[in-house]
């Protein structure tokens, strides 16, 4: 597990409940991921993975594949869950968020509203154009391992966090998707 700084979160985890429940989505292939500049929404201007809000009725396998055909025009085949993100926010709503692999896909990624498609050489990912926590779980992920992250955050900057890896992150878990 690791936790940056060593002061306790002002949060209340045990009773925390985030309004906004999300998903991401990562392709990898070929040693390249599927990386977006995200044009809108919550992030907007930095690089990320697609992904987006689940919609009332959804679970988050569906919502995925929706935002995935949405954001890049293309549908990603047997998506993995990976791990979870609490996000508890200080200026916008909190947010707990699916986390997905694909190495497939049916389509070609396409710029859309949202969003413009970029391909990535796995060792060139632009942390410091992502979201400050991604650096903290991301280069995990994509060495196989399942994780859980909490992170408090002041407007863009992470304040508290705590991630774990492995089976204790997943028993971790608020939903199996
Ligand atoms: N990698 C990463 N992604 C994050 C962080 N915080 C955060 O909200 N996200 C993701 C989760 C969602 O995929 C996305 C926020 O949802 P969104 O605003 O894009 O939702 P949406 O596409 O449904 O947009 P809209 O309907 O409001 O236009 O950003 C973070 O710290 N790191």
């Amino acid at each position: 597990m690791s936790t940056i700084p060593a002061n306790e979160s002002t949060i209340e985890w045990k009773n925390w409940n985030a309004e906004i429940p999300a998903t991401l989505m990562f392709v990898v292939q070929d040693g390249k991921i599927l990386l977006i500049e995200k044009l809108t929404g919550i992030g907007q201007g930095k690089i990320n993975g697609p992904g987006g809000k689940i919609d009332p009725g959804e679970n988050a396998l569906q919502a995925i594949v929706r935002e995935c055909q949405e954001e890049l025009h293309i549908t990603p085949h047997s998506p993995v869950k990976m791990g979870e993100l609490h996000f508890a926010m200080s200026d916008i709503p909190d947010i707990h968020c699916h986390v997905f692999m694909s190495n497939t896909f049916d389509g070609e990624p396409t710029s859309t509203r949202e969003a413009n498609p970029l391909w990535t050489a796995l060792d060139a990912i632009p942390y410091d154009k992502m979201w400050e926590d991604d650096r903290h779980w991301l280069p995990q992920m994509l060495d196989g391992q399942l994780f859980n992250g909490r992170f408090e955050f002041d407007g863009e900057k992470v304040v508290w966090m705590e991630v774990c890896f492995g089976d204790s992150a997943k028993a971790l878990w608020i939903e199996n998707a």
